[in-house]
């Protein structure tokens, strides 16, 4: 690929034989995994052992998609994978473990479980660490892997050759670099755009009350005028997609759901009855938005505009992969357009608006806002609030913590977070308040030598002291 490796040059295997470590930053859908895949592959040909070779991924999925590719590229070699996620037995994982696969991929969280609690393995010989979506793993976003990757990066050698890729390094750069030590060799595609040539990205700006017929709107034309067709929808909740599922399902369209609060087997059954077209629409929150290979994905919907650039960078990247076309509409609310412009300024191009027939939409505003409450009504009716309470409390046990100390902590914390704030806005405001009296003190002082009988501005002084200080 045409690209430009930073900094130093070179490449990632130095003149003595020593491999350096590697960062891969190229657009979504451009073929990263095989991009590592294959050399890993290569060397193993070369001196086959288990285990090899460890890669770390945020999401299940991936993980499982990931594996899908070492299969099929190393199936010459009769590679042994095995797959490491959250959500599923892991005893069973125990035992594949310890009869030394020559590849582990993995997400952060159950790796590092089997690693505290587990003498069946041991990751001290592999070759490869390769943690993919690297900017993903380091971010403290509501997910947050740093303690894992801690335990994680403190099993495996140090003599290993770190490979990082995303199409999103270069805002954790420097973060990044404290992972890859070895004179890190970075590659980054080159291109002025950062989103692919193929894509076709609009905005579609609504109000937030008719969000709702607008999508429906937009996704009955696409069934009406297109045969082979498939959507993903991205939403910013749980909540949201659960209930824009039940919505889509009302009117008839194959829609299924994919986010964080449904059963690791529910989530895999959803994508591959997705992925095989059983179902031609997928909403999904973020879960879903880093990595996924699905070709047939013609169309992205943002049904919320995503808050950062890089999310809405990999979100749109569901689409036009490998070379394929693909369209990217970004539902705008009159709340969103600062959102837009940040998005515009990174990927470094401007999305032009979508226009669709306002007649047609309004004409399924009412039936539209009158099923989205029957099925609020509906999801009220289940514990689907309760469980999500529940699936943090199990997360906290299995994280180790006590649920409701730690409740008691957060608690703590916010008054004094409160605390502190109404503090520093009193200190200031006697600040602001001496800083305008000695100001006032000063042009008294100016306006008395100039003129001693200034004294009858007096009253006139607080004003003036108020236009300099703002001015
Ligand atoms: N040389 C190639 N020729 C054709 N297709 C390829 C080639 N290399 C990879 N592909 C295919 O391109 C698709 C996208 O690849 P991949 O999932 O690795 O993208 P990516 O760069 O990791 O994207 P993302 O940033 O979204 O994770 C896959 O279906 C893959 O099989």
């Amino acid at each position: 690929p045409e690209g430009r490796p930073v900094p130093g040059g070179g490449g990632c295997v130095e003149a003595t034989g020593v491999c350096r470590d590697c960062m891969g930053c190229a657009k979504t859908g451009s073929g990263k995994t095989a991009a590592f895949v294959l050399p890993i592959l290569q060397k193993l040909s070369e001196d086959p052992y288990g285990i090899f070779c460890l890669v770390v991924t945020p999401t299940r999925e991936l993980a499982y998609q990931i594996a899908e590719q070492f299969r099929v590229l190393g199936k010459p070699l009769g590679l042994k994978d095995c797959i490491i996620v959250g959500g599923m037995d892991m005893v069973a994982q125990a035992l594949e473990l310890s009869r030394k696969p020559h590849v582990v991929i993995a997400t952060p969280g159950r790796l590092a479980d089997h690693l505290r609690s587990s003498n069946t393995f041991s990751l001290r010989k592999i070759k490869f660490l390769v943690l993919d979506e690297a900017d993903r793993l380091l971010e403290q976003g509501c997910t947050d892997f740093t303690k894992d990757l801690e335990v994680i990066l403190g099993a495996v050698p140090a003599t290993r050759q770190t490979l990082l890729f995303s199409a999103t390094l270069t805002d954790t750069l420097n973060e990044l670099k404290s992972l890859a030590m070895n004179k890190p060799f970075f590659w980054e595609s080159q291109a002025e755009v950062r989103t692919v040539d193929e894509l076709v990205q609009r905005y579609l700006l609504v109000p937030e009350k008719v969000k709702d017929a607008y999508l429906v709107h937009l996704i009955q034309t696409f069934q009406d005028e297109h045969e082979d067709w498939s959507i993903i929808i991205f939403t910013s909740t749980c909540k949201d997609c659960q209930i824009l599922n039940m919505m889509l399902k009302q009117f008839n369209f194959p829609s299924v759901a994919l986010h964080s609060m449904m059963k690791q087997k529910q989530r895999f059954a959803a994508l591959a009855k997705f992925k095989s077209s059983v179902f031609k629409i997928l909403i999904a929150t973020d879960v879903a938005s880093r990595g996924l290979d699905i070709p047939t994905v013609q169309v992205v919907i943002n049904h919320n505009t995503p808050g950062l650039p890089k999310i809405y960078i990999h979100r749109v990247g569901r689409t036009a992969r490998a070379g394929r076309h693909g369209l990217a509409i970004t539902l705008v609310t009159q709340y969103d357009i600062h959102l837009v412009h940040a998005i515009e300024e990174q990927i470094k191009t401007k999305l032009q608006e979508f226009s669709v027939e306002e007649r047609a939409v309004l004409s399924i505003l009412t039936q539209v806002n009158v099923t989205r409450r029957e099925c609020e009504i509906k999801l009220e009716a289940t514990d689907f609030d309760e469980k999500k309470e529940i699936n943090k409390r199990k997360q906290m046990i299995l994280e180790g913590k006590d649920p409701d100390l730690e409740a008691k902590r957060k608690a703590e914390l916010a008054k004094i977070k409160k605390k502190n704030k109404q503090f520093r806005a009193r200190v200031q405001q006697t600040l602001q308040e001496k800083k305008q009296l000695q100001l006032k003190r000063k042009l008294q002082k100016k306006l008395d030598s100039k003129n001693p009988d200034s004294s009858h501005l007096g009253p006139w002084l607080p004003g003036l002291a108020g236009c300099v200080l703002r001015g």
